[in-house]
Order: structure tokens, then sequence, then C-alpha cells
């Protein structure tokens, strides 16, 4: 199947919108193919400046020129925006939606939209860069859909993300909640730890730009490292914890304040709140 073929509607083109359609095309999709809507003009345009696509201010023509609809916009809208769209006569039914909000489950959007084809994504921001990971769930109800519709749909959606990155088709749907906490919300986490690092290297004497480097470069080639590596991360970790030495200390303050436990609890808590969601 040629995937370049489809054409696809950002319904919502924020952050994570911006970041899967700006990877698909630097990975070669023709931006002519990719429509890109937003509540506001401003960041359509940047879209349309930065990657080429086509913008359109309206929802309900965005969403007739297209066969692949990516509902991104933010679950407390979703479900009103939805509801908009059905008042103002769209039919979902030759569509495939791909929705990436998360919480909401698949039978919030049918109770809406009616039992269509649908696949429920949660990926993360470095699609942008093309080293996105994006969890997957096939929701289209199989005793309405052929299995064949049902494996075209899922090639589509794999060609779309595998273009961005890295894709797990996921067995179950409330398990988009848990790869949403480990990895739709894992750049936040870096990206903090990589922020009180910086701030520890300025109070330490650094300036700002020197900080900011060495931090993104011990960042950039600890992934770089552990993925060209058949060493488990714990492995790669001890490699650098000489005995005695001044890294062991530093390991063994986090260990006392409890990371493992740091860890678990934020995680915990992000899968409780995608739950809480679901029920908005
Ligand atoms: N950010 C992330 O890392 C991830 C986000 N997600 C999911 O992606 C979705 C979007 O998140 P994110 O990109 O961060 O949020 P953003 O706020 O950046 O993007 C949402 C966009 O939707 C637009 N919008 C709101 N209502 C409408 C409407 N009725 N019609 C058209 N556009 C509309 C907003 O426009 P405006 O700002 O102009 O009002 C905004 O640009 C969420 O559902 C979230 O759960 C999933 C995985 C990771
Ligand atoms: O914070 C959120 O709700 C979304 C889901 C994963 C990343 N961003």
């Amino acid at each position: 199947m040629n995937n370049k073929q489809h054409t696809y509607a950002f319904i919502g083109a924020g952050n994570m919108s911006g970041a899967i359609l700006g990877g698909m095309v630097n990975s070669g999709i023709n931006p002519d193919n990719i429509i890109a809507t937003n509540r506001t003009k401003e960041k359509q345009q940047a879209l349309h400046q930065k990657f080429g696509i086509k913008t359109d201010l309206d929802n309900k023509s965005a969403i007739e020129q297209a066969d692949v609809i990516i509902l991104g916009v933010k679950p407390q809208m979703m479900l009103a925006m939805l509801t908009d769209l059905v008042e103002q006569g769209i039919d979902f039914s030759q569509k495939l939606i791909i929705t990436v909000a998360a919480g909401l489950t698949i039978n919030r959007y049918t109770g809406i939209i009616g039992n269509v084809r649908f696949i429920r994504c949660m990926p993360n921001t470095p699609s942008l860069v093309g080293l996105g990971v994006s969890g997957l769930f096939c929701g289209t109800d199989a005793s309405k859909y052929s299995a064949e519709v049902i494996e075209q749909d899922k090639e589509i959606t794999s060609v779309m993300f595998d273009a961005v990155g890295k894709t797990v088709w996921l067995k179950q749907e409330s398990q988009i909640d848990d790869i949403a906490a480990v990895s739709g919300s894992g750049p936040a986490y870096f990206f903090l730890f990589m922020q009180r690092m910086t701030e520890k290297a300025v109070e330490l004497g650094f300036d700002q730009e020197t900080a900011d480097k060495i931090v993104l470069q011990t960042a950039l080639g600890s992934a770089q490292m552990a993925a060209q590596s058949d060493d488990s991360f714990e492995q790669l970790r001890v490699n650098v914890t000489s005995p005695g030495g001044s890294t062991a200390e530093a390991v063994k303050v986090f260990n006392e304040k409890e990371l493992d436990s740091i860890v678990s609890s934020a995680l915990d808590a992000a899968v409780l709140r995608a739950k809480e969601m679901s029920k908005l």
C-alpha cells in the first residue's frame, strides 16, 4: 500500500500535531497531502511556513478533504468539538479516525460520531525529529468491519507513525494510559532532569551556555550510547560508577532519596490522571 496516497487532516495543530506532521514531512510524506486546522491562525501559518502543509481554519472543510483524520485537540475540548461537527452534518463513516488525546476512551467518541474506524495513538513530541515512540491501539469494532479493513487501517497508521519514530501496537486500550505515563510524558521527565542538572551546573560556576552544552551532550551521548549498546541501562550505569569514586556518591544520594519510589509514584499519578480524564 502506498501511504502517500492518503490525505491527512490534523484537527488541532498544536504541539503534538505539529510534531507528528513535521516528522511526516521530514520523512518524505508529501505536504500537499496534509491539512492542519487550528482554532487560531498563527500556529497554522507557522506550520505552513515551516513544512509547506495546507491549512484550513474550518474543521468541517478539512475533514471533508481527507480520508485519515487525526484528532489533536486537548481531551477537555474533544467531545464538544466533535458534537459540534456532527451537528454541522459531518459524516465520519468513511474516515479512519486517529486520536492522540490522552484519557478519552473509544466509547466516548463512538457515543458522538458513531461506531466508525478508530485508532487510539499515544505519541510523544520527539516525533518531530523522527525519534518519537507511539503506542497504538486499534479500537475498530471487529463485528462491523472486516479483518481486511482493520488490517489496512493498522498499516496506514503504522506507516504514518513509523515515519516519525518507533511504534508499539497494544493489545488492550488501558495500556494507552500506561504508555502515556512512560513515553508520552517521558520527554517532560528527561527535560525536567536536564533543567535541574543545568541549574546546578550554573550554581557550580559554569555560564548558562556552557551548562546547556554539557548537559545536552551528556543526555544525547547517553541515549545514543544506550541505543548502540547491548548492555542494560543498569550495566551502562555501573560502567560509569567506579567503586569508591564520585559517581557512586551521587548515586548513593539518589538511592537514599528513593529515586525508584519517586519515579514509581510519578508514573502512577500520570496513569491515574489519564483514567480520570477518561471520565471528563
Ligand atoms: N504534548 C504532548 O507531548 C502529547 C500530547 N498528547 C495529546 O495531544 C493532544 C494535543 O496536545 P498538545 O498538542 O500538547 O496541545 P496544544 O494545546 O498544543 O494543541 C491543541 C491545539 O488544538 C487547537 N484547538 C482547540 N480547539 C480546537 C478546535 N475546536 N478546532 C481546531 N483546533 C482547536 C488549539 O488551538 P489554540 O491554541 O489556537 O487555541 C491548539 O493549538 C492532547 O489531546 C494530548 O492529550 C499526546 C501525547 C503527547
Ligand atoms: O500531559 C498530557 O496529558 C499529554 C499526555 C502525554 C503527554 N502529554
